[in-house]
C-alpha cells in the first residue's frame, strides 16, 4: 500500500476509535436502521453522469477552497448542474472535510432527492452507519485498503442501509479482488458502480491511460466510473468514448467559478458521445456500418 494510503488508513482506525468511544455500534445502529432510506442513485438514461465533489483540500493540488464561498451554495450548485450524487470528503487532516459537511449536503440535497456520498478511507461498517447516519445515501470502498472479508462487510452494511457502493480500483490486481468479491454477490439487491482511479498515489500526477489499460478487466452489469483527472470537456468525451458511464469530478470543479455551467456543459458533451457511440453500434449491429466503423 501507498505511504500516503497507510497514513489515511492510521487516521481513519483513530478517527474510529474515537467516534466508537463516543457512540457504541448499537446505539448507532439503533439510530440508522430505521431511519427513512436515502435518496435513490439514478443513473441517466442518456448514457452519462457526474458525481461531483466537493473537496476543500487535497494532496495533489492543496487548498481548493478559493471559489467556496458556503458549502451548501457550491452542493447546490453541483445539483442544478445536474450531478446524479454529489461526493463529499469527510477526511480531515489532507482534504479538509468533516461529517458535518457530509450532513450540510445531505440536507441541503434532499429537497432535490439527489444522493451524496461518503468520500474517505473506510476501514469499518461503523462508519458506514456514520455516513447513513449523516444522511449520506452511498459509500467509497478502496479496496487496495482492504482484505475480501471486509469489503464484503462494508458492502453487507451499505446494502442493509439501501446505500450505493463506489468500488474503487487502481489497477489489476484491485480489478480481480472486485470482481471475485462481486461475483460471490450475484443477485444481491444493491447498487453497485465500479470505479477507475487515474491518479498515481506516489506521485499523485493523474494519467487517464488507465482508464483505457484497465477497461477491459472491469467487472461487467455495473456502471463503470472514471476518477480522478477528468478536467475538461475533451475528457468527458474521451471517457465516455472508452465506455465509463461516470465520471468523478473533483478538482476542476473545485477550481471553476461556476462550477453549475461546468457540470452541465460535460453532461451535454458526455451525453452526446454516448449518443453517438450508441449509434456507431445500432449501425454496425444492423450491418448498415461505414467501413471505418467495422
Ligand atoms: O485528490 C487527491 O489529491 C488525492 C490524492 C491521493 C489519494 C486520493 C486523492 N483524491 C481522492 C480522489 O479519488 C479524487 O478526489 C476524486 O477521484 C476526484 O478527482 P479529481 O477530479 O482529480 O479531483
Amino acid at each position: 500500500m501507498s505511504g500516503l494510503l497507510t497514513e489515511m488508513a492510521q487516521g481513519s482506525l483513530d478517527r474510529l476509535e474515537r467516534a466508537r468511544a463516543a457512540e457504541s455500534e448499537q446505539a448507532l445502529w439503533a439510530r440508522v436502521s430505521d431511519a427513512p432510506p436515502p435518496p435513490p442513485l439514478r443513473l441517466s438514461p442518456e448514457g452519462f453522469d457526474v458525481i461531483a465533489e466537493c473537496k476543500l483540500h487535497s494532496p495533489s493540488a492543496g487548498d481548493l477552497s478559493a471559489h467556496t464561498v458556503d458549502i451548501e451554495s457550491r452542493i447546490k450548485a453541483y445539483a442544478n448542474g445536474g450531478a446524479c450524487a454529489v461526493s463529499v470528503l469527510t477526511e480531515p487532516t489532507r482534504f479538509g472535510g468533516s461529517l458535518a459537511h457530509l450532513q450540510q449536503a445531505a440536507r441541503v440535497l434532499l429537497p432535490a432527492k439527489v444522493p451524496v456520498m461518503r468520500k474517505d478511507f473506510l476501514v469499518d461498517p461503523y462508519q458506514v452507519m456514520e455516513a447513513r447516519a449523516a444522511g449520506a445515501g452511498g459509500v467509497l470502498v478502496i479496496v487496495r485498503m482492504l482484505d475480501r472479508s471486509r469489503i464484503t462487510e462494508l458492502l453487507d452494511c451499505a446494502a442493509m442501509l439501501k446505500m450505493f457502493v463506489l468500488i474503487e480500483a487502481f489497477d489489476q490486481a484491485d480489478l480481480a479482488v472486485a470482481n471475485e468479491v462481486l461475483a460471490a454477490r450475484k443477485g444481491h439487491d444493491e447498487q453497485t458502480l465500479v470505479g477507475i482511479n487515474c491518479r498515481d498515489l506516489e506521485k499523485l500526477g493523474v494519467d487517464l491511460s488507465r482508464l483505457e489499460d484497465l477497461a477491459e478487466y472491469l467487472p461487467e452489469g455495473h456502471p463503470h466510473v472514471a476518477e480522478s483527472g477528468v478536467a475538461s470537456i475533451d475528457d468527458v468525451k474521451r471517457v465516455v468514448d472508452i465506455g465509463y458511464a461516470l465520471a468523478l469530478i473533483g478538482t476542476a470543479l473545485m477550481h471553476s467559478q461556476e462550477p453549475c455551467e461546468l457540470l452541465d456543459a460535460m453532461l451535454a458533451a458526455g451525453r452526446e458521445c454516448a449518443l453517438a457511440a450508441r449509434g456507431r453500434s445500432l449501425r454496425i449491429a444492423t450491418g448498415v456500418a461505414g467501413k471505418d466503423e467495422q
